[in-house]
């Protein structure tokens, strides 16, 4: 595995040709996955899904996974989570090896997880009461993520009376609420229409310039990807290896326009090219 650094103003045939750097940050990495390997056992068939993988995060970082489609990037997020088990490896966050799921990762999936029978706020609040935060506290921090995610007004709506994009700015408010150490992203504007993934592209770029929270995210979306990282990890083909890390060399605040910059095609150039190599390599 290579990491890349394409540099600023660099022609799209310079693209790829740039830097090797650590990718370490002068900090202790947030998200530390060492070495892991995860095989699915299914009817006594052996099915690796992820061989050998290594990715350091750093703290405050938007980091995004991509890959050939069944390359094991679900699974990996899985693994942070805690809801999966590597066969060999580990993952750490801070200095604490995961070995479950814990209210330290908030999750935000591509299907709807909200509850049904409680209101947007109730969604939102659900992890403080939990936790047992006083009403005042709660009551503070929901209404700055309910206003940060454009909620305020639909504060007392239950989810089916939600478009799937509302849904989900609930599920990141509720995540955010909860301070996790890592938000850990699956897919989350994989169901909703262009138009509203957009939309929800740019409100989260927004929410996250303001909150800086580490994030694990995946996507199949190249643009999405380069939008919203910080770095991307190219994974290869089934078995899922890591092809390349590329730091994004776009600044902040970022904006949908910037989709047109030299830089940003740069990178999508190296993106593809590094997927087009993976499915040919897959076809032979
Ligand atoms: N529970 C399971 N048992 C057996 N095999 C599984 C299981 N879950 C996933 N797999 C297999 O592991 C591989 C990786 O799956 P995973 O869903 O992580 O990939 P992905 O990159 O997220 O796919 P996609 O891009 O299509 O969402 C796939 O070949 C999949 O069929």
């Amino acid at each position: 595995m290579s990491v890349v650094q394409l540099q600023r103003e660099t022609s799209p045939a310079e693209a790829g040709i740039g830097t090797a750097t650590s990718g370490a940050s002068a900090t202790e990495p947030r998200l530390r996955i060492k070495d892991v390997r995860l095989e699915y056992s299914t009817r006594g068939k052996n099915v690796v899904a992820i061989d050998n993988i290594s990715i350091d995060v750093p703290d405050n970082q938007f980091a995004v996974i991509v890959g050939p489609s069944g390359c094991g990037k679900s699974s990996l997020l899985y693994l942070v989570a805690g809801l999966a088990e590597p066969t060999s490896g580990e993952i750490l966050l801070g200095n604490e090896e995961v070995d479950g799921p814990g209210p330290d990762r908030g999750m935000v999936f591509q299907s709807y997880t909200l509850f049904p029978w409680l209101t947007v706020r109730e969604n939102v609040e659900f992890g403080l009461k939990r936790r047992r935060m006083p009403a005042k506290q709660r009551e503070e921090i929901v209404n700055r993520y309910l206003n940060e995610t454009g909620l305020a007004a639909f504060h007392d709506a239950y989810p089916k009376q939600l478009s799937g994009g509302m849904m989900q700015r609930v599920a990141i408010a509720r995540a955010l609420a909860n301070d996790p150490k890592i938000l850990l992203m699956d897919e989350p504007f994989g169901a909703l229409d262009s138009q509203t993934r957009n939309s929800m592209q740019k409100l989260l770029l927004r929410v996250w310039e303001e909150n800086r929270k580490t994030v694990l995210f995946v996507t199949h979306d190249i643009d999405e990807a380069i939008l919203l990282g910080d770095r991307i990890y190219v994974m290869t083909a089934r078995p899922g290896r890591l092809k390349e890390e590329i730091i994004v060399p776009i600044p902040r605040p970022r904006s949908m326009d910037m989709v047109m910059d030299a830089e940003f095609i740069a990178v999508k150039r190296r993106i593809l090219d590094l997927l087009k190599n993976e499915i040919k390599d897959d076809e032979h």
